[in-house]
């Protein structure tokens, strides 16, 4: 039977391996997220970069849309911000039928370090079904990357591989690891009210402002999006349910 592990921290990858592996890269709040929103509505595909200047490079290179935050705030000279009501309709930029490189303090770093695995998929709480339901397709061991602040650990991730692991439970083995375990008792405690939990989360005291406050409850609502799953391709993000 295949399990669920989960790697609370980037910084903790070297210790897991991920050749033969399923990859789901987790950042809540708020790269995964944004990621997500941004294919299900209409973005064509994501360039996610580790650095600033290759965002700027790609966005040349592919005349596409750049999206940038450091620390919470959009990164000065680019497009968009870390926001997932920059991809919806309405807002101020139109990104349907655009691309977009994206690079975030947490979330693309954590993608980028994860590239080794058999297969690579962006999850959220907004896609939580369409995550799960690839993992059965797939039946091979699952990773939870954790995009966690900097190196540590953050509730948010783990409260997801939680989420992920319960939806799981009757195919997958999600009893074996530790981490897994914890990050199920998180999700049970959490799940009655997803709001109200992670409201204590160290996120929340960090991005304190209107526009966060938005994004923080766009970004826990269930299967907002089941039929949207990212998955890296060569050199990019797109929609597996696009191909
Ligand atoms: O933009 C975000 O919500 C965070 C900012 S911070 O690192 O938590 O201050 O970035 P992300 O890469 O989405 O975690
Ligand atoms: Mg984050």
């Amino acid at each position: 039977m295949p399990s669920v592990d989960i790697c609370f921290s980037p910084e903790l990858l070297p210790l897991y391996q991920l050749e033969g592996r399923v990859a789901v890269i987790v950042d809540i709040l708020r790269a995964t997220s944004s990621i997500v929103t941004a294919l299900a509505n209409g973005v064509t595909h994501v360039f996610a970069t580790a650095e600033l200047d290759e965002c700027t490079a790609l966005g040349r290179q592919h005349g596409c849309l750049t999206a940038a935050e450091r620390n919470g705030v959009q990164a000065e000279g680019f497009d968009l911000g870390n926001s997932p009501f920059g991809y919806l309709p309405g807002s101020a930029l139109e990104t349907r039928g655009r691309a977009v490189a994206i690079s975030t303090t947490n979330g693309t770093q954590a993608l980028r370090r994860s590239l080794g695995a058999d297969a690579v998929v962006i999850g959220a709480f907004l896609n939580l079904q369409a995550v799960a339901d690839f993992a059965r397709r797939q039946q091979k061991d699952v990773l939870v990357v954790c995009a966690g602040w900097k190196g540590q650990f953050c509730l948010e991730d783990t409260v997801f591989g939680g989420a992920l692991a319960e939806r799981l439970a009757d195919a997958f083995d999600v009893r074996s690891s530790d981490a897994t375990l914890a990050a199920l008792h998180l999700w049970q405690q959490a799940k009655p009210d997803l709001e109200g939990y992670l409201l204590q989360s160290a996120h929340v005291r960090r991005l304190n402002h209107l526009e966060a406050h938005q994004d923080f409850a766009f970004c826990l609502r269930l299967d907002e999006y089941p039929a949207t799953l990212p998955i890296w391709r060569e050199d990019r993000l797109v929609n597996l349910a696009d191909r």
